[in-house]
């Protein structure tokens, strides 16, 4: 098999992984699949209220945002439970800081949402 090819195989193999764990992410994660419905909501009004193309940009890349970062966090958590599975402060730490990103990303989405929505809505 030529290199090109088998660059290409891994590549493509890396892809069905990676596809494998957004599954995986949605079946087993109540944030994300609550993160899911929000985006299916959001995707709908944006549909209802004919969004611009920028509006859409926008509200794709927030939606991308908050979901691809609590799946970071859910690594890191399952990361933490792995290596010391009992109490610790510097596991609680990481957890926390880990949360304080997906919150950050969250806000950042809620406030982008209302730029866009508040000005089609009153
Ligand atoms: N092993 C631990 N040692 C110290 N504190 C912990 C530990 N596990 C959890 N905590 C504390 O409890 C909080 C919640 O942890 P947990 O793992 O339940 O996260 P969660 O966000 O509730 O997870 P999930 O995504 O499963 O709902 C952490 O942010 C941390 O403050």
């Amino acid at each position: 098999m030529s290199k090109i090819s088998k660059f290409i195989i891994g590549r493509l193999r890396g892809c069905g992984y990676a596809f494998k764990g957004a599954l995986l992410l949605l079946k087993t994660e109540p944030s994300i699949q609550v993160q899911a419905v929000i985006a299916i909501i959001m995707t709908a009004l944006g549909f209802y209220l004919n969004i611009t193309t920028t509006e859409w940009i926008l509200q794709t890349f927030a939606i991308g945002l908050v979901m691809s970062i609590e799946g970071l966090n859910t690594t890191i958590e399952a990361i933490a439970d792995f290596i010391h599975p009992d109490f610790h402060d510097k596991i609680g730490f990481i957890k926390d800081i880990a949360a304080g990103a997906v919150f950050i990303a969250a806000i950042t989405a809620v406030v982008i949402g209302c730029l866009i929505y508040v000005p089609y809505l009153f």
